[in-house]
C-alpha cells in the first residue's frame, strides 16, 4: 500500500492566497497515519483530493494496491428519519457484514443508541454511529478527518484501539488536532505547515500504539517534541 503525493501545488479559485506549494510526501502500508498542523493550513483540502472530491492542483497523487478510498467527517449527518438501529442494519444488508456491525455497535458502545433517531443524539454520538457505518463499508483507505471529534479521551482510545484491531490490513489518514493523541496512535505524522514554509510538510514518526503493548513514555514524549517544533 503506497499513497505518494508528488510536488502538489493548489490554489482556490477567486482566492489569492496557495493552500499548497510543491508538497511531497509518502504513506506507505496499513496502520493509522496522521495529517497534524494548524486550522486552515489545508488537511481537508489535502484528504479532499486524495478522495478526489478537490481537483485542480498541479502535481501527482499517486496509489498503488488502494482501490476504495472513503472519506468520513465530524459534521456529517444522516437523515434524522430513521432510528439508528434502521440506518446501521441498512448498510449491512448491503455488505452482508451482521458480525461486524454488531461487535462495531458493542466496542462503540452505541448499544443504548440504536432506538433513537440520529438527529436526537448527541454530537459524539452521532460521529460514533457515522464513523461505524463507514466501517461497515469495502475500503482499503478511510480518511477519518476528526472523526471521533466530541467523544471523550477514555471512549476514544478504546475505539482507535479496536479499529486498529478490527482492520489491521487498512490504511487510515486520521486527521486530529490533539497532539498527544497523533502521536500515541499514529505511526507517522505528517506535519503540514504554512505555505510560506520550507517544506511545507514534515514526517514524524509516532508510538502507533496498540492494545495490550507497553507504553515507550521516552519515545512518545520525543515524538511530540518534534511534531511541535516542526508545527
Ligand atoms: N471551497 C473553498 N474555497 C476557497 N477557499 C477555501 C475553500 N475551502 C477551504 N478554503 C481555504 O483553504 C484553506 C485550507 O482549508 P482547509 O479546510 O483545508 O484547512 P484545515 O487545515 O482542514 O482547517 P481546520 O483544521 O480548521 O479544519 C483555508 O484558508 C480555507 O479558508
Amino acid at each position: 500500500m503506497l499513497i505518494e503525493f508528488k510536488d502538489i501545488s493548489f490554489q482556490y479559485r477567486d482566492t489569492d492566497t496557495c493552500v499548497f506549494k510543491d508538497i511531497t510526501c509518502q504513506i506507505s502500508g496499513p496502520g493509522f497515519h496522521s495529517l497534524f498542523g494548524p486550522s486552515g493550513v489545508g488537511k481537508t483540502t489535502l484528504a479532499k483530493m486524495l478522495a478526489r472530491s478537490v481537483n485542480g492542483f498541479s502535481g501527482e497523487i499517486m496509489v498503488q494496491q488502494i482501490d476504495n478510498i472513503l472519506y468520513s467527517y465530524n459534521l456529517e449527518r444522516i437523515p434524522g428519519w430513521a432510528c439508528v438501529g434502521e440506518h446501521l442494519t441498512e448498510i449491512t444488508r448491503a455488505s452482508g457484514e451482521e458480525n461486524r456491525r454488531d461487535e462495531l455497535i458493542k466496542s462503540f458502545g452505541l448499544r443504548g443508541c440504536l432506538d433513537s433517531r440520529f438527529s436526537r443524539l448527541s454530537m459524539g454520538q452521532q460521529n460514533r454511529v457515522n464513523l461505524a457505518r463507514y466501517l461497515l463499508q469495502e475500503f482499503d483507505l478511510l480518511i477519518m478527518d476528526e472523526s471521533l471529534a466530541n467523544v471523550d479521551e477514555i471512549t476514544k482510545e478504546k475505539i482507535i484501539l479496536k479499529i486498529k484491531a478490527m482492520f489491521p490490513g487498512k490504511c487510515f489518514l486520521y486527521i486530529s488536532h490533539n497532539l498527544a493523541e497523533v502521536a500515541k496512535f499514529c505511526k507517522q505524522i505528517l506535519v503540514l505547515r504554512d505555505s510560506a514554509k520550507t517544506p511545507q510538510m514534515i514526517s514524524i514518526d509516532g508510538q502507533n500504539h496498540m492494545k495490550g503493548k507497553p507504553l515507550d513514555k521516552k519515545f512518545l514524549e520525543r515524538s511530540m517534541l518534534e511534531i511541535v517544533h516542526a508545527s
